[in-house]
């Protein structure tokens, strides 16, 4: 038990596991995105061979930077741009994740971003809620249950977060359960967006902000004390406010105890940090400290399909990078459960009714 149990990738799958930070346009099948190309007459695919198509999403994802990182969603974003095609992403999306055990997931997107072929706001989060339906249906009968909550994200540098809030709250009784903004980090501080966090806890609504992945602290700290963000998308520069001291312990900031003590939920995304160059490597990544200093984190994929990566895969990263066993996954599973922005009934629920009684069985199974 407990360290260096050496988890196989395939055990992981079988866990049930929850995703908090996960984006639609990140997640595309590398197939899907060609075939939808040609069915939209998209023509700006670096290349039409699939397996080429999936190498390079990841590599040009590899590129230490947010900003170069953020380039390569042009091409999803340019397949994503019907009814249809809204409907078939958000479908295998479920699919996918339900087949990879994951059994509650909030995936988000930005609307504003799929209007280029005449949708109207209201259209693309109607499509993208029935393809998740449609998933969820699928995947349901393929012997995987899934429960999913969309996050309605707006660009942090554009200026539609108050009507993106709007559309959120909206449709908050049909699978909405929260609001975010993301986007290039640096030069557009979250505040930019004040009045629509302001108007979203007006409506008793939920949301996260991107913060404090390639931007440091003033970010977190505007998402938090100005905006009163419930959670901290990354959040992993929180960091900079913890110092280790000589005698070998660490001295945390204002901010840090403020985000331990108050329980804020970071969503991490080890991955991710390390292609937009957030963090060096997954084996030196802040997760292990933030851990064992017991802050509230929570595992994350962020984009699938950038990082070539699956919510296991990022599990079994960490297992074998900090000796992680199935303790600490099912901590951090039923951290993001706690996290997440489902109503607090269901979220005990998904808890006591999936998550301990699957987790038991698989440290009984392989002990
Ligand atoms: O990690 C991220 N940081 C900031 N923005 C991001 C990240 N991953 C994806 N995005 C952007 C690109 C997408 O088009 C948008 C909505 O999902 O969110
Ligand atoms: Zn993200």
């Amino acid at each position: 038990m407990g360290m260096s149990q050496n988890l196989t990738l395939e055990q992981i799958r079988q866990a049930p596991k929850a995703l908090l930070h996960d984006h639609l346009d990140g997640g595309l099948r590398p197939r899907t995105v060609v075939e939808l190309a040609e069915a939209q007459g998209y023509t700006g695919l670096p290349t039409t061979d699939v397996a080429q198509l999936e190498t390079w999403f990841r590599e040009s994802a590899d590129s230490g930077s947010l900003e170069r990182y953020l380039e390569t969603f042009t091409h999803t974003v340019g397949v994503m741009q019907s009814r249809e095609a809204l409907v078939r992403v958000a479908a295998e999306c479920a699919e996918d994740l339900a087949a990879d055990g994951v059994v509650y997931a909030e995936v988000r997107y930005a609307p504003e971003q799929h209007l280029e072929g005449g949708l109207t706001l209201d259209q693309v989060v109607e499509a993208v809620l029935e393809g998740f339906e449609q998933g969820r249906e699928r995947a349901a009968r393929a012997g995987n249950q899934i429960r999913i909550g969309t996050l309605l994200t707006a660009m942090r540098h554009a200026a539609r977060s108050q009507e993106i809030a709007e559309l959120a709250v909206r449709y908050r009784d049909a699978g909405v359960v929260g609001f975010d903004i993301a986007g290039a980090e640096a030069g557009y501080p979250p505040t930019r967006h004040l009045d629509a966090f302001e108007y979203l806890r007006r409506e008793n609504f939920h949301f996260t902000i991107h913060a404090g992945e390639a931007f440091g602290l003033p970010s977190i700290w505007e998402a938090l004390q100005w905006c009163g963000t419930d959670r901290l998308g990354h959040g992993v520069r929180i960091v900079d406010d913890i110092e280790s001291s000589p005698s070998g312990g660490l001295r945390m900031g204002r901010l840090a105890n403020y985000v331990r003590d108050k329980r804020i939920p970071l969503e991490l995304c080890p991955s991710s940090n390390v292609q937009t160059g957030a963090a060096d490597s997954i084996e030196k990544h802040p997760i292990g400290m933030l851990r064992r200093q017991r802050f509230r984190i929570t595992v994350n994929t962020d984009n699938r399909l950038q990082s070539g990566t699956t919510m296991s895969e990022e599990f079994a990263k960490l297992c074998e990078a900090f000796g992680y066993g199935w303790d600490d996954l099912q901590w951090f599973t039923v951290n993001a459960m706690k996290s997440s922005f489902l109503p607090f009934d269901e979220r005990l629920a998904l808890i006591n009714g999936h998550i301990k009684p699957g987790f038991a069985q698989l440290k009984w199974a392989t002990e």
